[in-house]
Parts: structure tokens; sequence; C-alpha cells
């Protein structure tokens, strides 16, 4: 039986010999020896509820690779957006903390960096897009003045050469008439222009990593695909590492190379896209499947996942799914690692990964 490696803070580097064993960190990534362009080892973010500090993500590692796009994708209140804000040093006390871990952005430690730091780091190494690009937008500056002031600010440039950038930007990411549109504001744009508008912003400075919370949620679906078929195109012309973060698994098929299932704080499963669907094993990932229409399929019943989220200061003890679980049993209560299954597949069930546990 393999040895379960619990509380190791380093990352066991997966080289595909390990089925059975807990790891920390599995990754699909064949650049495993090279320094990945995001990479969070052990991150815990904890929330103040009542005077105590409750962990919203607790012990996660994950790593992105140039080029790639990750989804992490899991129901509301699992700590998808706390693990985004995070990354950019949006989770500042006194209501939050990020209390332990790594974040390393092309191998530059971000944890604990101070406010000056990230702020010429944000808009320009790493953005991030967010569902309803409103909240993000001066509703007052026209929306070419605010893509050119981030290239005004990191790059030194003049407003008039910002603003030709600007107009660049708007082009590449397919906004009709870019010229004139620059000089209009936020409420002269349509919801899915709106976010071509965010998208154009993030992309100024050319960073390495997009973090993309939810950025179609609020999007009609023609207009939804219109726009993650531009994410990707510009994804691979920029060579940049995408976070997407989604609780649609339709959406992880169309744009994702690999994902990173989250409950309750915590990665649950991990693996490529075509694995994950093919082969779910932890049992929270096979409910949401279960919970998505298809429409191969004639009659079905669809299966809603009963109960919730449980709130940050009520999580149980051992497998945070268990409450909800078809399939918890005894040894459900104790620590779950997260077990190698392959070498680009894991999850954090004793149940159903037993059989490479014992193998
Ligand atoms: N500022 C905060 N103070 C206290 N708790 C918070 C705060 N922000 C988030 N949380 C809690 O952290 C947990 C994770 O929230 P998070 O927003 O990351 O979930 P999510 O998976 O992104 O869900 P959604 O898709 O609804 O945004 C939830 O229990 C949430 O209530």
């Amino acid at each position: 039986m393999a040895t379960p490696v619990r509380g190791c803070r380093i990352p066991q580097r997966n080289t595909g010999g390990n089925c059975g064993q807990a790891v920390d960190e599995p990754s699909g990534s064949a650049a495993m020896t090279t320094t990945a362009a995001l990479e969070l080892i052990g991150l815990r973010t904890e929330f103040r509820i009542g005077g105590a500090w409750y962990p919203a993500v607790r012990d996660l590692s994950l790593r992105l690779e140039r080029n790639e796009t990750l989804a992490l994708v899991g129901e509301s209140g699992c700590g998808k957006s706390v693990t985004a804000l995070s990354v950019m040093g949006l989770v500042q006390p006194p209501f939050g903390r990020v209390a332990a871990g790594s974040i390393l952005l092309d191998g530059m430690e971000l944890a604990g960096a101070s406010e000056k730091a990230l702020e010429t780091i944000r808009g320009d190494r790493m953005a991030m897009i967010f569902q309803e690009p409103m909240t993000s937008l001066n509703p007052v500056m026209t929306v070419g003045d605010q893509v050119a002031e981030s290239l005004m600010i990191h790059r030194g440039l003049s407003r008039g050469e910002a603003l030709e950038r600007a107009r660049a930007l708007f082009e590449e990411v397919k906004i009709p008439s870019p010229a004139a549109r620059l000089r209009e504001y936020p409420h002269q744009f349509s919801g899915g222009m709106r976010q071509r508008v965010m998208i154009a912003m993030a992309l100024a400075c050319e960073p390495a990593v997009l973090l993309a919370d939810e950025p179609t949620t609020a999007l009609d679906v023609t207009i939804q695909a219109q726009v993650l078929g531009l994410l990707a195109d510009l994804r691979e012309r920029h060579g940049m590492a995408v976070l997407f973060i989604t609780h649609n698994l339709g959406v992880v098929a169309q744009i994702a190379d690999r994902v990173a299932v989250m409950y309750a704080g915590e990665i649950v499963e991990q693996g490529p896209v075509d694995v994950i669907f093919a082969d779910p094993r932890h049992p929270y990932t096979r409910a949401l499947f279960a919970a998505i229409p298809r429409l191969d399929q004639a009659e079905q019943e669809l299966s809603a996942i009963g109960g919730r989220v449980p709130p940050l200061d009520q999580m149980p003890e051992g497998c945070r799914f268990a409450p909800r679980c078809p399939l918890a049993q005894a040894g459900c209560e104790l620590p779950q690692p997260l077990v190698a299954l392959a070498a680009t597949h894991a999850a954090r069930c004793h149940v159903t990964t037993a059989a490479v546990m014992h193998a």
C-alpha cells in the first residue's frame, strides 16, 4: 500500500510513477522542471468571522503553465474567487488574509509582497477580468482613456501613444469601429462589448497570467461562445497562462486544457479535461456532471446536488463533501489526501481511489 504523504509543504514533482501516492500538486504539464507562469503551493486564505479566522482556501497547490488554460470549477462558495483574489493580492486585513503558502508568478514570490510591489504587477504582469465589467469600469470616463491609463502608468506612454495602442487593442478584441468607440462611455456598450473592453484593458500590458472570473456567465449563449473563442484565440496569440473560473462544465469543455475541481476551499480532483470528462473519480465531480443537461440523451434525470457548501465556520472534519456524498462511509471522517491516479490525474477520495491506494 502506498504511504500517504501528509502535511508536506513542498510539492512532490509528479513524474508519473507515483500512482496511489498522496500528492500536493498533480500537473498535466510536461514542463515540470521549468518555472511555471503561476504556481500556488499550500495556499491558505482565511477570513475573520466573529473574532476567529477560518480558511476559505486550504492547502491549495496548482501549477499553471504558459499558453495553458486551467479551469477552476465548483459551486458557488467553493473558494474559486478567493483563490484568484489571493493571487492578485486583493484579500487583505482586517477582514481577510493569506495565512500560509506561496504564490509564485514566474518564480517570484507574491505572498507577503507589499501593496506597492503588487501595484506594479497588477494590470502589468498579471490581470483579472470579472463577471460584470460594469463593476470594474469607471462609468464617467471614456473606455479609451480607461484602457490608455494602464499603458500610461505601467509603460510610460504618452496619452496619444496609449490611445493609439488602445485602438489597436479594440481592433484585436474585435470591437467594430474601434477609433470611434474609444470615445464612448461604458453604458454605451452592450454586455458582450463591455466584456471585450475589459479584455482589451486586461491585455494592454501583455500580462503573462490572466485570471478570468466567470467572464461569460452574464452573457447570453451566442455572445458567450464568441467571447470564449476570442479568449482562446488571444491566449494562443499572446502565449498567456489563463486561470479560468467557472461553475459551468460546458464552458470548461470549450476552453480549458486542464481542470481543477474545488469544493469547500480544497481541490478535490485535478486532471486534463478529456480525462476528467471521461473518468471523473471524486463523487463531487461526478455530481457536477450529473447536474448538467446533455443533448445526446433523449430521456434524462438531472440530479441537483442536495444540500449546500458549508459555511466557513461549520466545515466538517475529514472529507468536506461527506455530508452530501452518496458514497460516504467509514473513513470519510479522516483527512483525505489528494491521491495520484495517473501521472496527470488526482482525486481526494479514499472510496473511489481505493483501488490505486491499495495497489
Ligand atoms: N470578504 C469575505 N468575508 C468572509 N467570508 C468570505 C469573504 N469573501 C468570501 N468569503 C467566503 O469564502 C468562501 C469562498 O467564497 P468564493 O467567493 O471564493 O466562492 P466562489 O467559489 O468563487 O463562489 P461564487 O461563484 O459564488 O463567487 C465562501 O464561504 C464565502 O462566503
